[in-house]
């Protein structure tokens, strides 16, 4: 079963429309990542799943439950990092997550929790006294407790610094390899990048794509890039390689280097017409096309 369903989730604040029609699922045992840049509407459609805001139109499920009207039971197998969390300042680390594990009914040991989150050293001092990446490590810790189903978690990294973002990135595949479905936001595209099973691009309020990242770089021309070395180059045979079947753009660089996108089909065929030309190909190198280069090419360069 779906961990996560939505099916043409609109929500509306008054003239602002932050969700258009979304539709997705997502499957057990697969890190999804939600990307897009700030305002997109990522946050509003995990508060729709929380049901902490209500769809103007459509609907969403978690696990076969309607978010809305079957909330409190669509959320019983679900671990939560939410946008904007807040932990109470007198408990301790420790006591956040004995509350969690009690309240879930659950048999974690707390101090296991917080060895895993990285935050065991600071586990009997205040939250108050955390630093903010520290509270997001213990909100993070409080979500795995009780082995969800399904974790859904609103920019669990950033606010990280690089190996912090790092050790959550490979608790996130722990959770995924045991078969739970992770759902989590980001703008931070290498992050997504690094884990992510499948992606899907948020803008405006759009889900403009939804693929894996190996799909999405099929999706925008076969997204290789190829740069080839030649000896002479003139603009008849420029203008020839443009002309072949699946090539997308061609630029010129130094007088001799030729930037090529294409299909992957087509890469052979770009060589084989520089060599029909009688251009002298001395070098041939391929670059898969970034995700940041998706995203930009998706968002229309609104990278923020
Ligand atoms: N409670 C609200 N009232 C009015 N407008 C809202 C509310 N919540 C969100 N919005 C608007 O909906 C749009 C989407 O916001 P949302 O917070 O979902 O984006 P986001 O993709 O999570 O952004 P970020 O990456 O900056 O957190 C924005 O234009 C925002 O101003």
């Amino acid at each position: 079963m779906a961990a996560i369903t939505a099916n043409g989730v609109s929500k509306r604040y008054g003239t602002v429309t932050a969700l258009e029609r979304v539709s997705l699922s997502v499957e057990e045992g697969e890190i999804f990542g939600f990307l897009g840049p700030n305002g997109a509407g990522k946050s509003t459609f995990i508060n729709v799943l929380l049901d902490f805001a209500r769809p103007t139109d459509g609907s969403a499920e978690l696990f076969g439950r309607d978010c809305q009207a079957d909330g409190v039971s669509a959320r019983e197998r679900v671990g939560v990092l939410p946008d904007g969390y807040s932990v109470f300042d007198r408990l301790t680390g420790r006591q956040h997550v004995a509350y969690v594990v009690r309240s879930k009914d659950a048999d974690d040991d707390p101090a296991e929790v917080l060895e895993r989150v990285g935050i065991s050293a600071a586990a009997d001092r205040p939250a108050s006294d955390y630093s903010k990446g520290m509270k997001q490590r213990l909100v993070l810790g409080m979500a795995l407790v009780g082995e969800p189903d399904l974790l859904l978690l609103d920019e669990p990294t950033t606010g990280l610094d690089p190996s912090g973002a790092a050790e959550i990135r490979s608790i996130l595949r722990e959770e995924r390899d045991r078969g739970a479905a992770v759902f989590f936001s980001s703008h931070i595209l290498e992050q997504v990048e690094a884990i992510c099973d499948r992606v899907g691009i948020l803008q405006d309020g759009e889900l403009v794509a939804v693929d894996t990242i190996d799909g999405l770089r099929q999706s925008i021309g076969g997204g290789t890039k190829l740069l080839i070395d030649v000896g002479e180059l003139d603009d008849a045979t420029t203008e020839a390689v443009r002309g072949v079947d699946g090539v997308e753009t061609v630029t010129v660089s130094d007088g001799t280097t030729l930037e090529v996108t294409c299909t992957n089909d087509a890469k052979m065929d770009v060589v084989v017409e520089l060599q029909r030309r009688g251009a002298d190909v001395m070098n041939f190198r391929t670059e898969e096309a970034s995700l940041e280069e998706m995203f930009l090419a998706y968002t229309g360069g609104s990278r923020e």
